[in-house]
This record gives C-alpha cells, structure tokens and sequence, in this order.
C-alpha cells in the first residue's frame, strides 16, 4: 500500500481524524511557515495520538534549525522522525538522534541522475522528492516532472510531494507507483486544512492501491 502523508497539521482534532482515515504519517512544521507549531502545541497532539491504539508516525519538519534544536524538539515532542527540508548536508543528517526524512528538491532542469545521486547520499531512510521553488522550502503547491520519476531506481523508498491534490494523487500512483505520498496545500481550503478534502485524498490514494492490486493478480 502507498504510504499516506499528510503535512501541516495544527490541530488534535485534524491529527485524529488522520488517524480515523488511516494516514500513516503525520506532519509538524515548526520551520517558519504559514502551518508553523510549537512544541507545546504539538505535544497536545503527540499526547493525544500516544493513547489511541493506531496511530500515525509523527514527522517533525525543519529547515536548516541547530541540529541540536531538532533533536531536543524531537525528544520533546516524541517526534518518530525528523523531515529535513533545508539545505542540510550529509553530516548534518548524521547528528539527528530520529530517522531521517531527507527532502530533495526538484528543479525544472534536474535530470533522474541527478536525482538519483542525490537520493542515494547519506544516512536518510525515506526520501522526500518535492518540487523546487524560488524562496520556499516546501509547501508551495507546485508539482516537478513527475516522468523524472520512471527513471528512478525503483527499490528506493521514494514519498513525492509537491502540488498533490485529491484529484492527482490517483494518477500519479497508477503511473508510477511511488512508495509514499506527501501533501500539505492540496488539502486546505482559504488557508486551513479541509476534512473533506483529507478524506477524498486518502480515498484516492487506497482506489489507486486497490487498481494496481487488480492490475498485479491478473498478471499472475
Ligand atoms: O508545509 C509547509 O508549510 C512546509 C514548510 C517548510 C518546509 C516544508 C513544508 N512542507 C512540505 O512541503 C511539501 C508539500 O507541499 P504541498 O503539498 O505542495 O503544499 C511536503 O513535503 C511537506 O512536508
């Protein structure tokens, strides 16, 4: 099944019901952002979803903060991983006490050897592809060349994000079949984070799955 990431998340109530809905990560930002978190805050959330019997992981995003302020808010918060979507470098990564969730972005003239060089660099575990834009670390509603990705080796447990929508992200996997997904603007209306909208996502993420088993039992 295609991992499920939902980003931006502020709130206990819309971190349950990404729970309810089955998203398999959830996503802090305490970098400067419009969806910005405080520890203490997300501590109401991590509090709440400690106690429920599933529960999504917890993902802290950073961009470019003291290696040592990530790991203390990581701790903090009980933080499963860290999601690093600055210009941070291989050592860096190294001194994160959590798993990694290294973000690559992608620019209009990024080749997949390129991408590739960069996805199999350092200690990370999960690797973000997301689109590059002038200015932003993430969160931009902005899509990259999602053909760059049939290139890809396809053994490397790749999430793509960048300007995933609910009426995208079913084509996108059916295509090219990514091991996990990531979206943040796509699921907001004026601002805030839509039920409705989460909850048509992660629909269309489970039709595309349920798709491809069909297409991988007649093959058989
Ligand atoms: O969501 C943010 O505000 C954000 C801020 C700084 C770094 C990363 C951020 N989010 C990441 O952006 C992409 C997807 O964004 P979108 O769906 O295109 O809006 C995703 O990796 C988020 O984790």
């Amino acid at each position: 099944m295609t991992q499920i990431k939902i980003c931006g998340i502020t709130d206990v109530e819309t971190a349950d019901l990404c729970r309810r809905l089955g998203a398999d990560f959830i996503g802090l930002v305490f970098a400067d952002s419009a969806r910005q978190i405080t520890p203490e805050r997300a501590m109401l959330i991590t509090h709440h979803l400690l106690n429920q019997p599933r529960r999504p992981k917890l993902v802290g995003v950073f961009v470019n903060a003291p290696a040592y302020e990530v790991n203390r808010i990581a701790e903090y918060c009980r933080l499963d991983r860290v999601q690093l979507s600055g210009d941070e470098d291989e050592d860096y990564c190294r001194r994160m006490a959590r798993p990694v969730v290294r973000a690559l972005g992608v620019s209009h003239e990024a080749t997949a050897e390129e991408i590739e060089a960069r996805l199999t660099a350092g200690p990370q575990q999960i690797h973000l592809v997301d689109a590059r834009v002038s200015g932003r670390y993430g969160g931009s509603g902005e899509r990259f060349d999602w053909e760059l990705l049939a290139y890809l080796n396809p053994a490397l447990p790749v999430m793509v994000a960048g300007g995933l929508n609910p009426e995208n992200v079913g084509t996108l996997i059916s295509r090219y079949r990514p091991w996990g997904v990531d979206v943040s603007s796509g699921v907001e209306s004026h601002g805030h984070k839509d039920p409705a909208k989460i909850m048509a996502f992660i629909r269309a993420v489970r039709e595309a799955d349920s798709g491809l088993r069909g297409v991988n039992n007649a093959a058989r």
